[in-house]
């Protein structure tokens, strides 16, 4: 009950329109039951034509006034089905883009157990159930009370007898409803829980498509998938199976009642008992009040339906975020690149402890390599840089500033970061260049592509800069797409630039050149590097040495290298000498 009076505050800016539509549909409901009336009426005048000396003039005022009441529905059933439509969809488009930007506000540790799939139904799906509720099941739910009340009254005022001979019917009808909801809907709803299944499993296979053929798994996948499909189907025929007994079912009955009060109507009027009209006006609201009961109970189950949607939508929209802004943040600003962490301790689970007591300090404009084995923390020192997760305890802070205390946004402002995996979007070459800084000019564009060396390249694609690089940069090498990421975070110009592995998918020759461009880089702003080659960190500032979530050694490529410890040994097995020259030739 709560979601749904949040979700009747949210639909508050378009309460004029579903005011427009309730009343629409108040007019529809009084002009649907006028209709069997007036035609009532014309079969009273004309079994009784002699009784009404002006009947050729009442028959034509009551086709004019039904023809009227034909064309009033009509407007207000455009009025009441589009506005409702209306502030629904608009309703849906407002949720979905909450909760869209509610996601993007979400820290990393929120997404790590999530399938992304889920969430998209939640976006998509979800929220799509909030039009059900506006435009369909709550106008139901009250038409089909309004017409099952009017058409009650107007059968009693008929005839009392056979209003009440016309109820016998009811119970079976509101019995079968039931049925309907509790049994064949959760059916339908089944149906499409498995197409969603099909979808997510879709979506899966054919981004693995590669790993699919390179492991000659397409059999096994063709099973999973034909299972799928298969469930899909079975299910929708389950459901459509049992819809098709449920729906001649209701049809039977609602004739049944319409038989008892031919027969019984017909036996007394026979006696005079009953005139002619009320039989036919009995009949016609008959097919109006027979509808609406057997509806109620799926429009209950419609609006339970939505109720569970909104449920998984406010989740969302009330998840707190585990990354909080102070109140009082304040913006980074003219960042000089010092950073310092002190004492500081992390753990993803309680489990295992990542990162133990970390301090070490960067000053302005330093070249900084993080180096250690597989597994030891490096990425995460940089995630904890970008407030991505908290650290346990201890502080960090960049030019003497807690980033706790700083607005995310000039926090991220300031840090320009290549990750290990690459991203790309499904765009241009120069629109994902230009994902690093709004409004670049192609100038500029062509300068950071030519510092992450990757201009050559561009220029011998098909439409150079105007390449369409595919879903997650398909058409693009290994290489290519660092470079391009390279690029991208050059661009930003921001004054710390992380390079998370940045050159672990380029030839020796290229990553020269990409090493040269970063020297350059060297000393107008900040460079963290995490790197497996550690050819590439000889020219750092300071190297800090991680193993077991611990710094072991901090200092320069000479100076770890005379030292003989941890990092001298990971030279020696990469076969580097103190001269950044191989030990002896493999
Ligand atoms: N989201 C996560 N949840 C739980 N554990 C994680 C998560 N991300 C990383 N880890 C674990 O934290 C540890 C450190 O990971 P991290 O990626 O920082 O290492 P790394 O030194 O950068 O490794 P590599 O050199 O292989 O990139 C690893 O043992 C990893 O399994």
């Amino acid at each position: 009950m709560g979601y749904l009076i949040k979700l009747v505050k949210m639909a508050r800016p378009y309460w004029k329109y579903l005011v427009v539509s309730g009343i629409s549909m108040l007019a529809i409901t009084a002009l649907n039951l006028l209709g069997p009336w007036l035609v009532r009426d014309l079969t009273g005048i004309i079994t009784n034509i002699s009784k009404y000396p002006n009947a050729k003039r009442m028959i034509i005022n009551i086709s004019l006034i039904l023809i009227l009441s034909y064309i009033l529905r009509i407007v207000f059933q455009f009025l009441n089905s589009y506005l409702s439509h209306y502030a629904a969809w608009n309703l849906v488009a407002h949720v979905r883009t909450l909760v869209y930007s509610k996601l993007q506000q979400l820290s990393f540790g929120y997404f790590v157990d999530k399938q992304t799939g889920q969430l998209m139904s939640r976006v998509v799906n979800d929220t799509a159930n909030f039009e059900v509720l506006i435009a369909h099941a709550v106008p139901e739910l009250f038409t089909n009370s309004l017409i099952i009340l009017g058409v009650a009254c107007i059968l009693f005022i008929i005839n009392p007898v056979l209003a009440a001979l016309s109820l016998i019917p009811i119970p079976f009808l509101i019995l079968s409803g039931t049925v309907f909801a509790k049994k064949i809907l959760p059916n339908f709803r089944e149906a499409q829980k498995a197409l969603a299944d099909l979808n997510a499993d879709l979506q899966d296979n054919l981004s693995g498509i590669r790993e699919i053929q390179i492991f000659n798994k397409q059999e096994k996948e063709l099973l999973k998938i034909k299972e799928k499909i298969y469930r899909h189907i079975n299910a929708l025929l389950s459901a459509l199976k049992l819809s098709a007994i449920f729906h001649p079912t209701v049809s039977f009955l609602s004739s049944v009642g319409t038989v008892i009060v031919v027969s019984f109507g017909g036996l007394m009027a026979l006696r005079g008992k009953v005139p002619v009209q009320d039989i036919v006006g009995f009949i016609l609201y008959l097919s109006m009040f027979y509808q609406p009961v057997t509806q109620l109970s799926q429009v209950i189950e419609n609006v339970q339906q939505a109720l569970a949607g909104a449920e998984r939508v406010f989740e969302i929209l009330e998840t707190e975020s585990e990354i909080k802004e102070k109140e009082n943040a304040q913006k980074l600003k003219n960042v000089q690149g010092k950073i310092t962490f002190e004492n500081v301790s992390f753990s993803y689970n309680p489990e295992v402890q990542v990162l133990k007591n970390i301090s070490f300090e960067i000053l302005p404009g330093q070249m900084v390599a993080f180096v250690g084995p597989t597994g030891v923390g490096k990425t995460t020192i940089m995630y904890l840089l970008n407030r991505f997760y908290d650290p346990d305890s201890g502080t960090i802070k960049i030019d003497d500033i807690d980033i706790k205390d700083v607005t995310l946004k000039s926090l991220h402002d300031n840090i320009s970061m290549v990750m290990q995996d690459v991203f790309l979007f499904n765009g241009t070459v120069a629109q994902n260049i230009a994902y690093g800084k709004e409004n670049a000019t192609m100038d500029e564009i062509i300068q950071a592509a030519k510092i992450a060396c990757a201009h050559d390249f561009i220029q011998n694609l098909p439409q150079g800069y105007d390449t369409v690089i595919g879903e997650r940069g398909v058409k693009l090498s290994g290489g290519q797409k660092q470079r391009l990421a390279i690029a991208r975070a050059v661009l930003k110009n921001a004054p710390i630039l992380i390079l998370d592995e940045a050159t672990s998918s380029v030839d020796t020759e290229t990553e020269k050149e990409i090493q040269e461009a970063i020297n350059n880089l060297a000393g107008t702003r900040t460079i963290l590097i995490i790197a497996h080659r550690l050819s590439t960190v000889k020219k750092a500032d300071k190297i800090i040495v991680l193993k077991d979530g611990e710094i072991v050694e901090m200092g320069t490529h000479e100076e770890l290298f005379a030292k003989k410890g941890l990092y001298y040994h990971l030279c020696s097995v990469q076969l580097i000498d103190e001269n950044n020259s191989l030990i002896r030739e493999v």
